[in-house]
């Protein structure tokens, strides 16, 4: 899907998220300023509790922020009523989770076909796409097997093609290799970068795994909520 208008694809200005606990505050993120093109690809990492998760949610209109706003192609979505957000990650938003979070019940192509059936498409065309998906992750012999039928890595590659099959503008991933051995982590990784690279996708991945963060063209950096630095490599 191909940004109609000027600007980036996402911007974040003066973020903040605050959560009150009784007498306590707790200030997770602070003044957090940064632009996503169309396209791009970048890692948000951190040290544990320094925000990235919440940060994740918040760019998938999953929380709201307690101060400043989002904006996706020049809209403010953290205005959007709860329905309007889930349409809209309906249509433009992929995720993928560290836990892969398939329907255990269901086979791959099936669950790559979910998203496609939730949004109203004919099964047989849903079919052939999922079956499309599964073969650009490297799983066209899986298709016909279940979650529990295959490996860790496997289950990550059915998740990065339901994420995908919907033609998303952006997918999400909140430590999508954190479960994995480092070879598999690495393998899922390098199959990021090859759909990034072939798709117009951008994705944004959370990572504490500063070695897997450096494949990526920017990182941004977060401590204690706050965005540290904000590297772009030169080609
Ligand atoms: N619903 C909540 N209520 C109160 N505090 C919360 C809530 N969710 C998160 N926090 C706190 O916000 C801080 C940031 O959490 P977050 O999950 O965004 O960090 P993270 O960088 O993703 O950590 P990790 O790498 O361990 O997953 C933590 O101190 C956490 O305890």
């Amino acid at each position: 899907m191909t940004t109609t208008s000027s600007g980036p694809l996402l911007e974040c200005r003066q973020l903040g998220r605050v959560y009150a606990d009784g007498q306590h505050q707790l200030a997770v993120l602070k003044d957090v300023n940064f632009s996503i093109a169309a396209g791009e690809l970048m890692a948000i990492v951190g040290s544990s509790g320094s925000g990235k998760s919440t940060l994740l949610h918040i760019l998938g209109g999953l929380d709201k922020p307690t101060s400043g706003e989002v904006l996706f192609r020049n809209e403010v979505i953290s205005r959007w009523s709860s329905n309007k957000l889930a349409d809209w990650r309906n249509r433009e938003l992929g995720f993928i989770y560290q836990f892969h979070h398939l329907l255990p019940e269901f086979t791959a192509l099936e669950n790559v076909a979910m998203p496609l059936w939730i949004a109203g498409k004919q099964r047989t065309m849903a079919l052939e796409q999922a079956e499309h998906w599964l073969a650009k992750v490297g799983l066209a012999n899986r298709q016909h097997h279940r979650p529990s039928e295959l490996s860790g890595g496997e289950r990550q590659r059915v998740a990065i093609a339901r994420a995908l099959v919907n033609k998303p503008a952006m997918v999400l991933a909140d430590e999508p290799t954190g479960n994995l051995d480092t070879t598999t982590a690495n393998q899922v990784f390098d199959l990021m970068l090859q759909l990034n690279a072939e798709l117009d996708t951008a994705f944004v991945i959370v990572t504490h795994d500063q070695t897997l963060a450096a494949k990526l063209p920017r990182t941004l950096h977060l401590q204690h909520g706050q965005l540290v630095t904000a590297t772009v490599d030169a080609d």
